[in-house]
């Protein structure tokens, strides 16, 4: 018997340009191949931080609506407790990188992309948006990151070996791990949503998919 397609299957599916440029970004492909500009690195370090900081209230609203609007058989609060759970490793990781490569986190200030995508996430956090919609947002962010530092992983990669660790931290198998249960959480909800959510949903993960775009350009010098 074939598998059933899920909602979010479909969607990579149809959306698969947009998503290769969110995952295969010049930025990412110049990490990947060795060619990095460290200035570019240390600018989507610092922006990356900042991100970080906006993305912490965004999934305890989305922890909060699990809470709320799931039946929580499935466990959908242990998982999302556990993406936050991690965010505050990666706060302290993103400090200690930033004194490593002598970025002033202090005197950053967030650039425009920055600030339109802590916007977006900040839309996001309102009690009228969906638990679906919501979850969709935080399983695409999560596995944008996932799937582009296990590019710069693989063995064909000419990653600087200073760069491993950053790659290492989204590209790892177990942070894949969670951002395959984030899916499932997604697709159980997807299955009983509204065609109204579901079209909400989507949207979002259309957002999604261009902030990403846009974050990586931010810190992407070309040459
Ligand atoms: C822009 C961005 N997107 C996703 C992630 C992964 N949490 C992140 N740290 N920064």
């Amino acid at each position: 018997m074939q598998a059933k397609i899920t909602v979010t299957e479909t969607w990579l599916r149809k959306h698969r340009h947009l998503y290769d440029g969110a995952t295969r970004h010049p930025f990412i492909g110049s990490i990947r191949d060795g060619n990095i500009d460290i200035s570019a690195f240390k600018t989507w370090l610092g922006q990356d931080y900042i991100f970080v900081r906006a993305f912490v209230p965004f999934v305890a609203s989305v922890l909060t609506k699990a809470y709320k609007g799931s039946d929580d058989g499935n466990g959908d609060v242990e998982v999302i407790l556990g993406g936050v759970a991690a965010l505050h490793d990666e706060i302290s990781w993103f400090k200690k990188e930033a004194f490593k490569w002598g970025v002033q986190l202090s005197s950053i200030a967030p650039q425009k992309a920055n600030q339109e995508y802590c916007r977006f996430l900040e839309s996001l956090i309102s009690p009228e948006v969906e638990y679906t919609v919501a979850a969709v947002a935080f399983w695409a962010i999560e596995t944008i990151y996932q799937e582009s530092f296990a590019h710069c992983l693989e063995d064909d990669s000419k990653t600087p070996p200073e760069l491993k660790e950053t790659c290492q931290r989204w590209g790892n198998e177990s942070f894949g791990e969670y951002c395959n249960s984030l899916r499932n959480i997604v697709d159980r909800q997807l299955e009983k949503a509204s065609d109204d959510v579901i079209t909400k949903a989507e949207a979002t993960l259309l957002r999604v998919l261009e902030h990403e775009v846009d974050f990586w350009n931010m810190s992407h010098r070309r040459t």
